[in-house]
C-alpha cells in the first residue's frame, strides 16, 4: 500500500452498513415462503428428483448382482434379465435426472424471479433519507451483484438438491449390501468433519467480507462519478482516485482471500475421496478372500462410493457458492424485508390540511465538499407560496430539495406543520410533501400504470381528473390509446413539456398539502412554458408551495420571493416590495423585462 493511501481517511463507511442484512433463519424463511409458492413443482421437482436417484442406486446394486450370478455360473437366461433391468433402471435414471433438472431449476428460478422484482421494488420505493443515508452504492451492488449471484445460484442449485437425494436415496442403498463394507466408508467423514469444521466459519467471515468490500468499491465508484463536479471544482481528483485504488485493493484482496480458502478445502475433498475408495476395496477384498463377503457386493459397494462421490463432492464444494449467495441472499432479503412507504389515495377523496413550512438554521455541504447552504431561515405560512430565485449554484435546488425531505440538511432544522421533518415515517412526508424536480422521468408501461406510481389505488376518474387539472386531458385524450398508450423507453414519445405534466399529475393525484416545485426544461416566453405554468398554478392552487423560480414570471405568481446568492438569503418580500427596494432582484426583473 502507498504511503498516501495509508494516510487517507478510511473508505470503509458506516454507511454501507446502514441498509439490514437479514439473519441466517430470517433469509431461510422469507425464501422458503418464495419457494412454497409453486407447490406443483416443488411436489414434481421432489418426485422427479427421488426417482432418478432411486434407478441410478438401483443400477450398482444390480450390477453387485449380476456379477454374483456370473460367478455362481448361472443361466444366460436369468443373466439376460438381469442385465435388461440394468439397462431400464439406467435409462429411466437418465430421462428422470434431466426431468428433475428441469423441474427444479425452474421452480428455483421463479422464486429467485419473485425475490428480485420485490428487492428491486423496495429499492425503488426506498425514501431518499434512507437511501442517501445507506449510500447509492449499497443498494445498487444489492440490486446488481447480488441479484446476479443469487438468480446464477438457481441452476446449480437444481445440481445441489439432486445431489442431496442421491446422497440420502445411496445411503439407503447401502443397506442392502454387506455393512462391514458400508462401516469401511465412514472413514472419510473424519476427514469431511476436519475440513468443514475450518472452513466453514472462515468462509462465511470471507464471503462476508468480500460482498462487503464489493459494495464499499461500488460506493467509492458512484460517489466519485455523482461528486464529480465538486472534485473537479475543489482539485480533489488525486485524492478521491487513491480512495477509489483503496477500495478497489480491498475488494481484490478479499476476492483472493475467499479463493485461497477455497482452494484448501477442495483439496481436502480430493484427499477423502481418495481415502475412502482406498478403504472400502481394501475391506471388500479382505472379506472375499475370507469369505464372508461377495465379489458381487464388493462391486456393488464400489460403484455406489464412486456414485456417491460426486454427488457429496459437488455438495461440499458448492458449499462454498450457497454460501456466497447465501450472503448475497442475506443482503436481497433484508431489502426485500423493509417496510414499504403506502402511497397516498386519491386526491379527490383525501382531505387536506393545512400545513406551513419552516428552516431554521439550515446549512448544508456535499459529502466532504464546502457548506453550499449558510443558516438559511425562511418560513412559509400554510396555504401560501415561496419562489426561490438566485443565479445558479446559488443553493436554490440544494434548500428546496432539504425543506422536500430528499435528503437531510447537515445542519439546521425543517419543520413541516407542527412535526420535524426527520421524525415523519417516508410515507407520512410522501403525503404532506410532493416534489418534481428537475429530472422528470415516465416509467416504462401505459400511462394510466404511470400515473398510478404515485397512487395505485387512484380510479381512472382520479386520473382524468388529474389530468384534466394539469391540463394535460385534451393531448392524453388524442392518444391512440388514451390511458393505456404505452409510454416511456421506445413507447410512444413525450414531449419534455409532457412529461412535466405527467410528473404534476402524480403530485395532484397524492394531492399533499405542501408542493416543492423545481421544474426547468420550458424556454421562457415559449407556449409550452405558459402551459406549464398554467399547469403549476392549478396544482399549487390552495396549497403551500416552493417554487424554484427558473422564469421569473414564475416568481411574480408567489405571495412571496426569497433571493438567493452564495448559499443565503438575501433579500425576501412579495415582487413589489423587492422591485420598489431596488436590489438583486429589482435588477434581476428589470433584466427580464428587457
Ligand atoms: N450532488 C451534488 N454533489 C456535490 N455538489 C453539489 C451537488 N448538487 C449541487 N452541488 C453544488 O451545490 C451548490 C448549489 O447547487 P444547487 O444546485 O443547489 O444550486 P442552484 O441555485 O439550484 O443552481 P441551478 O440553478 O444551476 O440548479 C453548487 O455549488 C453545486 O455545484
Amino acid at each position: 500500500m502507498s504511503k498516501a493511501a495509508a494516510t487517507l481517511p478510511p473508505v470503509v463507511n458506516e454507511r454501507a452498513t446502514v441498509l439490514p442484512v437479514a439473519t441466517g433463519r430470517a433469509t431461510a424463511t422469507a425464501f422458503g415462503r418464495k419457494l412454497r409458492r409453486y407447490p406443483v413443482l416443488a411436489s414434481t421437482s421432489i418426485l422427479a428428483a427421488t426417482g432418478a436417484s432411486v434407478a441410478g442406486a438401483a443400477v450398482p446394486i444390480l450390477l453387485g448382482r449380476l456379477v454374483d450370478l456370473v460367478v455362481a455360473g448361472d443361466t444366460i437366461g436369468s443373466l439376460l434379465t438381469l442385465a435388461a433391468w440394468v439397462l431400464a433402471c439406467g435409462l429411466a435414471a437418465a430421462l428422470l435426472v434431466g426431468a428433475a433438472r428441469w423441474l427444479v431449476a425452474e421452480w428455483i428460478t421463479r422464486a429467485c424471479a419473485d425475490l428480485r422484482e420485490e428487492v428491486l421494488g423496495n429499492a425503488l420505493r426506498m425514501d431518499a433519507a434512507r437511501l442517501e443515508a445507506a449510500g447509492a452504492g449499497d443498494v445498487a451492488s444489492r440490486v446488481t451483484d447480488d441479484v446476479e449471484q443469487v438468480t446464477d445460484m438457481a441452476r446449480p442449485a437444481a445440481e445441489v438438491f439432486a445431489a442431496l437425494v442421491t446422497v440420502v436415496i445411496t445411503f439407503a442403498g447401502f443397506a442392502t449390501l454387506d455393512w462391514r463394507i458400508a462401516l469401511a466408508f465412514l472413514v472419510v467423514f473424519p476427514v469431511y468433519a476436519i475440513s468443514l469444521h475450518r472452513f466453514l466459519p472462515q468462509a462465511q467471515r470471507r464471503y462476508a467480507a468480500e460482498r462487503r468490500a464489493v459494495a464499499i468499491q461500488s460506493q467509492s465508484l458512484l460517489t466519485t462519478f455523482g461528486g464529480t463536479r465538486t472534485i473537479h471544482a475543489y482539485g480533489m481528483e488525486d485524492r478521491q482516485s487513491l480512495r477509489v485504488e483503496r477500495a478497489s485493493r480491498g475488494a481484490v484482496d478479499a476476492q483472493l482471500r475467499a479463493v485461497r480458502g477455497f482452494l484448501w478445502f477442495a483439496n481436502m475433498m480430493n484427499y477423502a475421496e481418495a481415502l475412502g475408495l482406498a478403504a472400502v476395496l481394501l475391506t471388500g477384498f479382505l472379506l472375499v478372500r475370507a469369505d464372508v463377503s461377495t465379489v458381487g457386493d464388493v462391486t456393488a459397494a464400489a460403484l455406489l462410493f464412486h456414485r456417491l462421490f460426486g454427488p457429496l463432492g459437488l455438495l461440499l464444494i458448492t458449499f462454498n457458492d450457497i454460501q456466497s449467495a447465501g450472503a448475497a441472499l442475506a443482503r436481497l432479503v433484508g431489502i426485500a424485508s423493509l417496510p414499504v412507504p403506502v402511497a397516498g389515495t386519491a386526491g379527490s377523496t383525501t382531505a387536506r390540511r393545512s400545513v406551513g413550512v419552516v428552516a431554521t438554521a439550515v446549512g448544508h455541504h456535499y459529502l466532504d465538499g464546502p457548506a453550499v447552504l449558510h443558516d438559511v431561515s425562511v418560513e412559509v405560512p400554510p396555504g401560501q407560496s415561496l419562489a426561490i430565485v438566485g443565479e445558479s449554484g446559488a443553493g436554490k435546488t440544494t434548500l428546496a430539495a432539504i425543506i422536500g425531505g430528499v435528503f437531510p440538511a447537515t445542519a439546521g432544522r425543517v419543520r413541516l406543520g407542527d412535526r420535524p421533518i426527520n421524525a415523519l415515517a417516508p410515507d407520512e412526508l410522501r403525503r404532506l410533501v410532493g416534489v418534481v424536480t428537475q429530472e422528470v422521468h415516465v416509467f416504462a408501461g401505459t400511462l394510466a400504470d404511470d400515473l398510478r406510481l404515485a397512487a395505485p389505488a387512484a380510479s381512472d376518474e382520479d386520473l382524468h381528473a388529474a389530468l384534466a387539472l394539469v391540463g394535460a386531458d385534451d393531448w392524453v385524450a388524442a392518444l391512440p390509446d388514451g390511458l393505456h398508450t404505452r409510454v416511456g423507453d421506445g413507447e410512444h414519445p413525450l414531449t419534455a413539456g409532457q412529461a412535466q405534466q405527467l410528473a404534476l399529475a402524480r403530485i395532484a393525484l397524492v394531492d399533499p398539502p405542501v408542493v416543492i416545485l423545481d421544474e426547468a426544461t420550458a424556454e421562457a416566453g415559449s407556449a409550452g412554458a405558459r402551459q406549464l405554468e398554467r399547469a403549476s398554478a392549478a396544482l399549487l392552487r390552495g396549497r403551500t408551495a416552493i417554487v424554484v423560480a427558473h422564469r421569473l414570471t414564475q416568481a411574480q405568481a408567489c405571495d412571496r420571493i426569497a433571493v438567493m446568492a452564495h448559499g443565503r438569503i438575501i433579500e425576501l418580500g412579495t415582487h413589489d416590495e423587492l422591485v420598489a427596494q431596488g436590489g438583486s432582484y429589482a435588477r434581476l426583473w428589470s433584466a427580464w423585462r428587457r
